[in-house]
């Protein structure tokens, strides 16, 4: 059985493959407790999902891989004859569990179109197939941490939006590993965190993860971003992705929107860092993207007190959709693409 490399983040897993069955670090409990959810089955991984015991497009992508290898696992032995259709059913919960991140779909994709090849029993190979995808998005993630470092200039301040590190990734991170990577290499001083409303994937979860690298920070609200820029301390915005349209155009989390916006008003450098895996050629914009709207509670409590006034309403779309406009550099594990469009795109995915 492969065993999933990653180096001086061990610390952090946010999803791994113990013994026989899949195990979650609760993010909805970080950063004052870390508990661990042990899953057995296909439909308890996509509650997990739905929940947010893990989130972050590639995690996810690779928790619902091992359910597809437990899930194949059951139908194999309880139907042996039509394990296959019993499988697509069960694939179907957790295709359906957040729409948004298509890192989901491509990891499912690509679990079933194994399954549809395998002669006999199927747990081993599509295993083997969940722990490959495990380590290529680890091995993606440093890889885009040495070309996304590249593109910064040394001593600058960075600006960081929701979380993108190893608790959105099998390891390491996108956005936050470019911030790694060029924090080891001197050239960040200091880093700004958005707290990331309604869901604080920033105070909560970004915040521990680089007080655990030990790398000097700040958080912000989400609303100070624009000011910040405006007193000239940030030289970058770096941001990952759940979804990247043929043209270029990025869903991320709510407010990646507004950064870049304000970003190009600022002459701040926009980078978003995504491995190829969040790259949907099959979405033609941003247009075509489903953005998740998610429980209005999220917006009308903290820590689940109410904090808005009785009888108010809330709206919380989870994401929003940047224009490929305003993409100074995407940074892939196949290489750089500076202001990014369709023909580029599909370059790079040819490669
Ligand atoms: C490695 S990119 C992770 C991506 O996912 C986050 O959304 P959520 O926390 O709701 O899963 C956010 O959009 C991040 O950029």
């Amino acid at each position: 059985m492969l065993k999933i490399i990653m180096s001086q983040h061990d610390s952090i897993r946010a999803v791994e493959w113990k013994d026989n069955h899949l195990v979650l670090l609760d993010q909805r409990k970080l950063p004052h407790n870390e508990q661990f959810v042990p899953l057995y089955s296909a439909e308890d991984t996509a509650d997990a999902i739905r929940n947010m015991v893990v989130r972050g497009a590639p995690a996810i992508g690779i928790a619902a891989a091992y359910a597809a290898a437990m899930a194949a696992r059951k139908c194999y032995k309880q139907y042996p004859q039509d394990w296959r259709k019993r499988l697509s059913a069960e694939i179907d919960v957790l295709q359906n569990s957040r729409p948004t991140a298509v890192n989901l779909m491509w990891a499912l994709k690509r679990m079933c179109d194994l399954a549809d090849t395998v002669d006999g029993d199927p747990e081993e190979p599509l295993l083997a197939l969940a722990q490959q995808i495990h380590q290529d998005d680890i091995n993606a993630n440093y890889r885009m941490g040495e070309l996304g470092s590249a593109l910064i200039q040394p001593s600058h301040g960075v600006l960081t939006h929701c979380n993108t590190g190893s608790l959105a990734t099998g390891g390491y991170g996108t956005a936050l590993g470019v911030i790694r990577s060029a924090y080891s290499s001197g050239k960040i001083e200091h880093v700004y965190a958005d707290e990331t409303r309604p869901w604080w994937q920033g105070s909560r979860l970004t915040a521990w993860e680089l007080v655990k690298d030990k790398i000097p920070a700040h958080l912000l609200c989400d609303g100070a971003a624009a000011h910040l820029m405006k007193l000239g301390k940030v030289s970058w915005v770096i941001v990952g992705s759940d979804r990247i349209a043929a043209n270029g155009d990025v869903a991320n989390k709510i407010g990646t929107y507004s950064l870049a916006v304000n970003a190009r008003y600022h002459g701040v450098k926009f980078m978003v860092v995504a491995p190829t895996s969040t790259i949907d050629l099959a979405t033609l914009s941003g247009n075509d993207i489903p953005i998740e709207e998610r429980s209005q509670d999220e917006v009308l409590n903290v820590n689940n007190q109410r904090i808005a006034a009785q009888y108010t309403q809330a709206w919380n779309p989870a994401f929003d959709v940047t224009p490929a406009a305003l993409v100074d550099a995407l940074v892939t594990e196949k290489g750089v693409i500076e202001n990014p469009t369709a023909e580029k795109i599909a370059s790079l995915m040819a490669s």
